[in-house]
């Protein structure tokens, strides 16, 4: 522990003597004029500690009350941009969204998307409106997502199966729908199961939780060799390199069975690796970084999703008995049950869309960068900042939400306002051209499962806790998760 202290000390130390020495030999930069306001900024830190003591989200919302929903924070070394109104997150992603198409290279994007070559991280420019087109069109139209339904089926029917052979027993419903979720996830983006499927999974979720902690070489990029001693690059490119082994191996695998195909005059059905790999301007790296950004942001988003509907619905069994009815009704009606039926659970589709209100998976959105100087609302955004959104402050804003705070699903009836990326008080999925791709394919991710669950079993808290005393913390990782995963008690209603 001591040396640990001791450790840490002589390298901020260190960090502060050669920072200091940088400033005085080096020409004072020019700042830039009528920047947005924001708190007082400390030498070498600007705002970091700013940060401290609570999630991020949480902190940058409090901050904006007092300084405006536009507002400016030195990270570091890094510009920073806190967008916190529906208007100013429309001039981002709508007047000037072409601006701020762009993504900030991080470190760990840099390791773990080859160099930033995957559609989450790839800078704006026709290398990247190629590669979400192909992926778009091939995983993500509403036909592709319809014609997956199968394996949704045959998953979602193993979870239910599972569920029931644990009746009455209670489970962890976080971990079982997030397992369903990834492998759905991977069988429609590389054909079957992938065989490390579990360790795959946990390898990418390790680098993302590795990934979304504090990074001293993001924060000040021009001392490169704190990238070296802060221990995350080491830590992410063993994981990388793991990761890699089993992506390679998918690849290979597509390879030979397309080499054996090659012969054969009947049609295949090709998955989205077989599609990405036709294209001979995509090197292996690139396949690789897709499968990863597909598998990264499909899975934990949709599965944290279901997560907090769920406990969304116990907290409030109103809402939980309304759409059970809703559900029963229509399924009870139809027999066979199938994805097309979603479309009828208005109800349903109402809860979501409040989940999603309040708990968005990602709630700063992914990071922006401006692409040139600019202004907004009378303020200088320079080029080079990095701008965040903070999508979960502007779902719960007064100015366009009647109780905001409170679960409401109702407040959608005979309401316009989606989250397709037109009405900016509601943005789960982000706006503007670097906006989810993965939209349609994420919803029917969480409606249907949601729906099975609901239909097969009712639920209830184990240990006699009362379900207004369930506890609604959350976590901040690769999404904003539970702090505590889900267990509930399942009660078989239909086989
Ligand atoms: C409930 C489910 C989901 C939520 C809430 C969600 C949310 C988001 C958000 C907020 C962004 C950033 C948008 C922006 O910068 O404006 C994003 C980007 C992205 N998402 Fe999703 N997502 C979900 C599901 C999915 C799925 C299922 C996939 C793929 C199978 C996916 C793939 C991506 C990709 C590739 C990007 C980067 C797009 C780009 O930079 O061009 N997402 N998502």
């Amino acid at each position: 522990m001591d040396s640990q202290f001791l450790y840490f000390a002589s390298i901020l130390t260190l960090f502060i003597f050669v920072f200091m020495s940088h400033k005085i030999l080096t020409k004072k930069s020019k700042s830039t004029p009528n920047l947005p306001p924001g708190p007082w900024k400390l030498p070498i830190i600007g705002n970091i500690h700013n940060l401290v003591g609570s999630l991020p989200h949480h902190r940058l919302r409090e901050l904006s009350t007092k300084y405006g929903p536009l507002m400016h924070l030195k990270l570091g070394e890094i510009s920073t941009i806190i967008v916190s109104s529906a208007e100013c997150a429309k001039q981002v992603m709508k007047t000037h969204d072409l601006i701020f198409s762009s993504r900030p290279p991080i470190q760990a994007s840099t390791i773990m998307s080859y160099n930033n070559v995957g559609i989450a991280f790839a800078p704006y420019g026709d290398y990247w409106r190629q590669l979400r087109k192909i992926c778009t069109l091939e995983l993500l139209s509403s036909k592709s997502v319809q014609s997956f339904q199968p394996i949704r089926d045959e998953e979602v029917t193993n979870l239910i199966k599972w569920i029931t052979s644990k009746e009455g027993s209670s489970i962890n419903l976080t971990k079982e729908v997030f397992s369903t979720i990834s492998t759905i996830t991977s069988r429609t983006a590389f054909g079957k199961k992938c065989e490390e499927n579990t360790k795959f999974i946990s390898l990418v979720r390790e680098a993302v939780k590795v990934a979304g902690g504090f990074n001293l070489g993001d924060l000040y990029p021009s001392y490169k060799w704190l990238q070296n001693i802060s221990g995350l690059k080491p830590k992410l490119e063993k994981l990388h390199q793991q990761a890699d082994i089993i992506m390679q191996k998918i690849i290979n695998e597509h390879r030979e069975v397309n080499k054996l195909r090659a012969n054969e005059d009947q049609e295949v059905e090709e998955d989205l690796v077989d599609v990405l790999l036709k294209q001979n301007c995509l090197s292996d790296d690139s396949v690789k970084a897709v499968i990863l950004d597909v598998y990264g942001g499909g899975s934990e988003t949709s599965a944290t999703t279901i997560a907090w509907a769920m406990a969304e619905m116990i907290k409030n069994p109103r809402i939980m008995e309304k759409v059970q009815a809703e559900v029963r009704e229509v399924f009870d009606k139809e027999k066979n049950l199938n994805g097309r039926d979603i479309e009828k659970l208005t109800y349903l589709k109402y809860v979501v869309k409040e989940t999603l209100r309040l708990h968005p998976p990602a709630p700063l959105l992914l990071p922006r960068e401006c692409g040139q100087d600019c202004e907004i609302n009378g303020y200088n955004i320079p080029f080079k900042s990095k701008i965040i959104v903070n999508a979960w402050a502007i779902g719960r804003d007064p100015n366009y939400w009647v109780d905001p705070e409170i679960f409401y699903p109702e407040r959608f009836v005979e309401s316009c306002v989606d989250y397709k990326g037109n009405n900016f008080e509601f943005i789960p999925f982000g706006a503007g051209r670097r906006m989810c791709p993965g939209l349609t394919f994420g919803l029917i991710n969480v409606e249907f499962p949601l729906a099975m669950l609901l239909y097969h079993f009712d639920w209830k808290l184990p240990n006699g806790v009362k379900n207004e005393d369930l506890d609604m913390s959350e976590t901040f990782g690769s999404a904003v998760t539970r702090k505590d995963d889900l267990y509930l008690i399942p009660i078989t209603y239909h086989l």
